[in-house]
């Protein structure tokens, strides 16, 4: 018995959990992407649990992240975002946003790479100039020139996130639009390596 007519196109979000299967889901990408609100936003969509490394490392200090680089220094912060972002890619499938740095360090990289799937969420300057400048919490950008810092980074750190698996363009559009998709490029990988 046949019963193509009452077949009903499954749900975007259906489709994307099950191309992720087990693994993670990891969002990458240059301070203000938005790698923390959306990265929420798409785990509850896959309906499995959502960690944002700066606020895990923050739990496990219990100092914020300025207070951390005040403190130790951005080498000490970046051996303790490898052991934290270690720890969070064990169990998957979960959504896992990470701090701008994470995956620009050749060890945290590995971790990712071998963790799941990794998307960056790619912004020209202006956009994330407009959402950074609104907030000091981030110590890189406590600088003489913020915005020019950004761009130095933007130039030194674009070709390496180049190696994430996935690319989806960041812009000034609905946060909710952002994470569909974010689950349309999951399903679309999956459809183009099966069908290879
Ligand atoms: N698509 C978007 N449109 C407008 N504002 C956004 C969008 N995505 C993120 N933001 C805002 O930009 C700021 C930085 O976002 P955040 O998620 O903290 O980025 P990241 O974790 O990548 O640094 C926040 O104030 C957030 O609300
Ligand atoms: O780009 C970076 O090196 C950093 C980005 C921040 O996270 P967001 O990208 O979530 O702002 C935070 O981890 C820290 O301030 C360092
Ligand atoms: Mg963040």
């Amino acid at each position: 018995m046949s019963h193509p007519v009452l077949t009903v196109a499954e749900s975007l979000k259906d489709r994307a959990r099950a191309a992720l299967g087990s693994r993670n889901l990891i969002l990458v990408g240059l301070m203000g992407a938005g790698k923390s609100s959306v990265g929420r936003i798409v785990a509850h969509q896959l309906g499995i649990p959502f960690v944002d490394s700066d606020a895990e490392i923050e739990k496990v200090s219990r100092m914020s992240i300025g207070e951390l680089f005040a403190a130790y220094g951005e080498e000490e912060f970046r051996a303790l975002e490898t052991r934290v972002m270690k720890r969070l890619l064990k169990n998957g499938p979960r959504v896992v946003s990470t701090g701008g740095g994470a995956f620009i360090n050749d060890r945290t990289r590995k971790h990712i790479k071998k963790g799941g799937v990794s998307i960056w969420l790619k912004a020209d300057l202006d956009v994330l100039w407009e959402r950074v400048s609104k907030r000091d919490t981030r110590p890189l950008l406590k600088t003489e020139n913020p915005k020019q810092t950004l761009e130095n980074l933007m130039n030194a750190r674009y070709p390496i996130y180049e190696l994430a698996d996935l690319t989806v363009l960041s812009r000034d559009v609905r946060k909710e639009l952002m994470a569909d998709e974010i689950l349309q490029a999951v399903i679309d990988a999956r459809t183009e390596s099966a069908a290879r």
